[in-house]
């Protein structure tokens, strides 16, 4: 059974170089971003995530959302074990499937079909559970003979399909999803999102970041707001999604 427990993780970046003082000046009062801080050794810092309480149970399809550089982004690649917190604790059971980053674990020099491979061993499949899905990576593509180039020749959107194509060939436990991956030409989205809704469905555990409603509505029931880097309310998503609920909402973390 997949589960995610967060214990008051914060991350922070450090600011380096003179400017950081009178950056902590400028941007202090920024509606987008961290807040400034300082960290253990005075430096000043970024705090994109600050003492985060989270438990994520088997089954639950739970929304990230908040305003530009709230910290959604931060959240998962810590849920993906990308970014090691400086403070707090981290647990989560369950094979990881990170679908965001779509550049990771790719060689720009590699042909697409070398490209699967290597991904695929990135997200833990065997090496013959990959020779089994990779006609059908392929075929979902739709990139042809370009499977036999290396992707350094590909558009943006011709390494996207590929990325989504591969990542969402495995069955995944918990499954941190940004919306991002969503970009595409029309006729490609329209497969991707009936191959992503199946995909969903064999999660034991769904987080997605997203600024969209109708996506959030569609996929989860539960949301997390986070604000400047703090959790700011968390509980069912059409309420949470109301800014005028958070704090009737926060109290369900120390349920
Ligand atoms: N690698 C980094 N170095 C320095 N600061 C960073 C880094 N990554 C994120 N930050 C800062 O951390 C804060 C949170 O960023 P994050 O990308 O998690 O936000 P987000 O909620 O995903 O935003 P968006 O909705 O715009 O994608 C921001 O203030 C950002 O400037």
């Amino acid at each position: 059974m997949s589960s995610i427990r967060l214990d008051r993780v914060s991350v922070q970046f450090p600011l380096y170089g003179g400017s950081a003082r009178s950056l902590r000046n400028r941007i202090v009062s920024s509606a987008t971003g961290g807040r400034i801080g300082s960290d253990a050794r005075s430096r000043t810092c970024i705090e994109a995530l600050r003492d985060i309480d989270i438990r994520i149970a088997h089954g639950e399809r739970v929304a990230l959302v908040g305003h530009n550089g709230a910290g959604k982004t931060t959240l998962l690649r810590v849920l993906a074990g990308i970014y090691v917190p400086q403070a707090g604790r981290v647990a989560v059971s369950g094979k990881v499937a990170p679908l965001f980053d779509i550049g990771l674990g790719m060689d720009g020099e590699a042909s697409g079909y070398d490209n699967i491979r290597l991904r695929g061993l990135y997200l833990g499949l065997s090496r013959r559970e990959i020779e089994c899905r990779i006609d059908e990576i392929a075929a979902f593509s739709e990139l042809g003979g370009f499977l036999d180039m290396p992707i350094r020749t590909y558009s943006a959107g011709m390494q996207t399909r590929l990325s989504f194509a591969i990542c969402t060939s495995v069955d995944p436990e918990v499954l941190l999803l940004d919306e991002g991956i969503l970009a595409g030409d029309a006729a490609f989205m329209e497969k991707a999102q009936a191959r992503l809704a199946a995909f969903v469905a064999r999660a034991g555990i769904l987080v997605l970041a997203s600024h969209s409603d109708s996506l959030l509505a569609s996929l989860c029931s539960r949301a997390l707001r986070l604000e400047h880097g703090r959790l700011v309310a968390d509980g069912p998503l059409q309420q949470v999604l109301q800014p005028s609920a958070h704090p009737a909402v926060l109290g369900r973390l120390s349920a």
